[in-house]
Parts: C-alpha cells; structure tokens; sequence
C-alpha cells in the first residue's frame, strides 16, 4: 500500500477533522453539508443542486458499487468536495466501470477520507451549516491559514449559482413513444432523471436556459412549464420569480420541484429563508396536508418556503396552500394553487436514488395538462 496523504476538514468556526486525501489532492471551499443517504453517492456527486457544497455521507462505508455510465444526473461531478469515513477497498458491481475515488480524481474533485462523519454531522446539526474547506498534499497548511481561507469565501445566503449550471442552449427530450404533451423546463440545474420521469408518460420535454423569456415558453406552444431543482440562494432567482409569476397569469399548467417550489413560493409573494442544516436524505417523511397521508421522500435543499402546514392564503393569482410539510420540523414541503393549474414541492418525485412514493405527482401533472386543454 502506498503511503496516504493528509488531508483535512476545516470549518469556519475552527473546528478541524483530519484524515486522508481521498479522489483529487488540493484543495476546494463550500458549504459544509451532510447526506443520510445510505445508497445514490454517484447521483449525489452529479446533482447540480450541491454545486459549492462540501457534502458529508453520514453512511459509514461509501464507494462499495464503484462508478458507473449510467446513473450520472448530469454532465459532471458538482460537488465542491467530498467526505467520507470508510472508502470501499474493493468495489464491486456489474455496472461499475471504476472506482469513485478514480471518478473524482479524473474529474479534479478534492475529497477527505478517514474522518469521523458522525461527529462532523453532530456539529453541524448544532452549529448549523457553514463555509468549510478540504486542504490536502501540498495545499495543507497552518490551521489560522487555513482558517483565514475559509471565512475568505462567501456562504451560500445571497449565492446566485443557477447561472452556473443552467444549459448554454436549449434541448429536448424526447417523450417515449407518442407524444401526448409538451412541456417546456426552466433549467435551474436539472437532473436527467426528471425528463425521463416525463419522457416515460409522453412528454416532449424541451429544456431551456434559465435566461429564457415568456414569449421563447410561448413559441413552444407548451402544455405546461416545469421549474427544475438548482444550487444556491432561492433569493437571487429574480429572473426566474418574475417569469413563474407571468407562467401563472397566463394560466399555463406549472410544476415546480425544489428549487421550482421556493421560486413558485416567491412568486406568490412568501418569502424563502435559509434552514440551520437543510434536509439531505432519500427517506424524509413528509405529511400531505390534505389527506394526512405520508411519503417518504428524497431531498436535498438548504432553503425553505415561509409557512405553516396546511396554511391557506390570498395571492394575486388566487388562492394558495401549503400543501405539504416535513414530519421532522414542519418545513414546508409543497405549495398549491386553488384557482390557477399550478403546484410544486420541496422533494424530489424524481428520486434517484430514492423512493419512489413520491413519483406519481407527475402524473398530477398530466393531469393538471389534461384538464387545461
Ligand atoms: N435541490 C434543490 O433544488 C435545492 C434548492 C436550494 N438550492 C436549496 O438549497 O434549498
């Protein structure tokens, strides 16, 4: 065995986890998150909504069914930085083309190994998330230097990323086999599986560039807008709220997921603030506030909309609720319009790696389309 490099995790209110190097030597900052997940690291890595987020795995061993083609959510790793306890030695499965640490390094991805997960989670659960960097090889130093590099840059309030990772141009995908609706996508920082999610119930899913206007939505004649999920600060999406709240006036059919339901929330004028830690996991229970049913859902979001469960209000497009909550600490987790074809949520009904308990709201949505025609 080859001798490890040191690596550390520094966060910016001093506390320091030391370990090993693990993907890239070198170093990266963001915001230091952390992940219940015990299965989906690759589509983690690749959701664009961690873009400048650290993401800590809270499940002990990681890497164990390598890398594979398939299961990428886009085109590249974006997580800024990656820490985990226990590296898979041997990973294994028929799918796997390579290892993940392989992955990170050819893709530049600076990561830390060896350090005890369970206490970093701890303290950010108490602490709240925050700035933090992962320093190994040559970029190791002093703990004040690497201190001062942490709180050198900016948190993820007022952090305006969708820019970022939204497409250069527009693309479609197809829907599989007849076409029954089109549906023109908002590109925040979408996840592949979400047009396929749509492409399997005959949907044509033409992605556009966050910049797009209300008359590019109209060319497409679409049956119904999507807001994808994205990285950053909800707050800084003016472009996006402005064009959500035309969508809305001219009554065509909208879904939001994540980023889309906080982007639909300020739209209808409610505000959006930051979570001390976020909810990131594949089995968070939410509560629907119609029928009292529970799903288990996947989610990755460090913002939320303001409001109680079940809470009804006035908005210049009518009616509105808050239509689900978080049974851990009543976040809100879903919105919906009583007098205009619109509703969105805070999860992810396009789970990958998820459950599935949550994939027939895009059914609600053909449905939503349907009714509208
Ligand atoms: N997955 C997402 O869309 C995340 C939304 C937003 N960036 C948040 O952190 O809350």
């Amino acid at each position: 065995m080859t001798a490890q490099t040191p690596a550390a995790l520094v966060l910016e209110d001093g506390r320091i986890f030391r370990g090993e190097a693990f993907g890239s030597e070198g170093s990266c900052l963001g915001e230091v998150v952390f992940s219940t997940g015990m299965t989906g690291y690759q589509e983690t890595l690749t959701d664009p909504s961690y873009h400048r987020q650290i993401v800590v795995s809270t499940a002990p061993q990681i890497g164990n069914t390598g890398w594979n083609d398939e299961d990428d959510e886009s085109q590249r790793i974006w997580v800024a930085g990656y820490a985990v306890r226990d590296p898979a030695r041997a990973p294994s499965s028929w799918r796997s083309t390579r290892s993940l640490p392989a992955e990170m390094s050819r893709q530049g991805v600076v990561g830390i190994s060896g350090i005890d997960t369970r206490a970093v989670t701890r303290h950010i659960r108490e602490r709240g998330a925050m700035r933090a960097g992962v320093f190994s090889g040559a970029e190791l130093a002093t703990d004040r230097e690497m201190i001062d590099r942490v709180t050198a840059g900016g948190g993820m309030v007022g952090a305006d990323l969708a820019g970022d990772v939204t497409t250069g141009e527009p693309y479609v995908v197809r829907a599989r086999g007849e076409r029954r609706f089109t549906v023109a996508a908002l590109d925040l920082g979408i996840k592949s599986n979400t047009p396929r999610m749509m492409a399997e119930r005959g949907i044509e899913t033409h992605v556009l560039p966050l910049t797009a206007s209300l008359s590019e939505v109209r060319s497409l004649a679409p049956d119904g807008v999507f807001l994808s999920n994205g990285p950053g600060d909800p707050a800084t999406a003016d472009h996006a709220t402005e064009l959500t709240k035309e969508i809305l006036g001219a009554g065509i059919p909208l879904f939001g997921i994540c980023f889309g339901n906080q982007i639909l929330g300020r739209a209808l004028g409610r505000d959006t603030y930051k979570l001390p830690y976020g909810h990131r996991g594949v089995n968070i229970p939410v509560i629907d506030d119609e029928t009292g049913r529970v799903a288990i859902t996947a989610q990755n979001h460090g913002f939320a909309v303001r409001g109680e469960p079940g809470e009804r209000f006035d908005t210049e497009f009518g009616r509105a609720m808050v239509s689900h909550h978080c049974a851990n600490d009543g976040a809100v987790e879903g919105l919906r319009l009583l007098d205009t074809p619109a509703f969105s949520v805070q999860y992810h009904p396009e789970a990958a790696a998820g459950p599935h308990d949550a994939a027939p709201l895009f059914d609600s949505f053909v449905r939503l389309m349907s009714e509208a025609r």
